[in-house]
């Protein structure tokens, strides 16, 4: 069966008194819906209890004939593939099993009770230097994970960042996400050194067809429709930037225009940006895809320092959430 099949075992007595182990996949009646948590433009996600076990979930649900409708079938499919394959990180919201019904498909995950990231910095404005440093330390340490297993996730923003219950990352929405084929070793993973340009970038790396939401996306996007790895290392600079800032560098008046100023590398930090920041930001803001700062130059980058890569990073507290005033 598939690694998304959902099954639970119940001894049984057969006709002839032999007991047998009855193989049963879980379905919508094993499970009790409690609020939706967030509405996908194509499913809603909702709040579900196991009745068996009265662990808690999330529960994607995927309205099939609008899916078909909409020609997303292979989106979901994307999902479902990526979400089996980033399985051991803990900054990736978890797919437990998946299962349908005549009407929908039904997606069962972590549920993550801090909610969305994006939820939490309104609420706070901005954070300080030592949340933005231990929230972007958990991001970039779950993108290096993606990007070591072949997956660009090309929609990185902080409402697909999740928070669970110990206030830790969990990534989440990986429906543009793309499944690179086998990596093929890249000249600085060999070498250390940065590509020259994005030539040096292997054709299978980057990716084809536009996604991604306006005040994110990066401008090989929208110049080439070419996104690599590097993508989303646009992606994770915006989001250092928005969480000191308290809003994305690049946002105008329409999509068209936040679009130009990308593009045009047109945006500028707020008085009191603090300095270490700013330079880091500045690696990462860079059009040339190749000469952005590669994620082991980031994790050694000054605005990083203390942090301790690794099992650590996913066991100490999180810090608690102070605005930068
Ligand atoms: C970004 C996403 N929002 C959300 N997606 C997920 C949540 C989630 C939880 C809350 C929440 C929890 N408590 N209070 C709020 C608010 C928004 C959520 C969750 O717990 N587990 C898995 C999720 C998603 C996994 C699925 C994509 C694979 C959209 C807006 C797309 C529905």
């Amino acid at each position: 069966q598939d690694r998304g099949a959902a099954v639970s075992v119940r001894q049984e007595v057969d006709a002839n008194g032999k007991t047998v182990a009855r193989y049963i996949k879980k379905g919508v009646r094993d499970f009790s819906f409690g609020n939706t948590l967030g509405e996908g433009s194509y499913s809603t996600v909702v709040f579900a209890t196991d009745r068996q076990t009265l662990k808690e979930y999330a529960i994607k649900i995927l309205d099939k004939r609008h899916i078909i409708k909409e020609k997303k079938v292979k989106y979901v499919n994307i999902e479902k593939d990526t979400l089996n394959r980033l399985t051991d990180h803990p900054g990736i919201v978890r797919l437990y099993y998946t299962f349908q019904d005549e009407r929908s498909l039904y997606f069962v995950l972590d549920l993550c009770k801090g909610g969305e990231l994006l939820g939490v910095l309104k609420r706070m404005v901005t954070f300080d230097e030592e949340c933005t440093r231990f929230y972007g330390a958990q991001i970039l340490d779950t993108i290096d994970y993606m990007h070591k297993r072949g997956v660009i996730h090309r929609d990185l923003k902080p409402e697909n960042v999740l928070l669970d219950h110990q206030m830790y990352v969990k990534i989440t929405d990986f429906g543009t996400a793309k499944i690179l084929k086998n990596t093929p070793r890249r000249p600085d993973e060999s070498t250390g050194s940065i590509p020259i340009d994005s030539s040096d970038i292997p054709e299978e790396e980057r990716a084809s067809s536009f996604v991604g939401t306006a005040e994110y996306v990066s401008p090989e996007l929208l110049t080439e429709k070419n996104a690599c790895k590097a993508s989303d290392l646009w992606a994770f600079g915006c989001i250092i930037y928005q969480l000191l800032a308290g809003r994305p560098p690049f946002k105008a008046g329409n999509e068209y225009q936040t679009f130009q100023k990308i593009v045009a590398l047109d945006y500028e930090f707020p008085i009191g940006f603090p300095a270490v920041a700013r330079d880091l930001v500045e690696r990462l803001l860079v059009l040339e895809p190749a000469r952005r700062l590669p994620i082991e130059h980031i994790k050694n980058h000054e605005f990083f320092e203390g942090i301790s890569w690794g099992p650590e990073l996913w066991n100490q507290k999180a810090p608690r959430l102070k605005a930068y005033v």
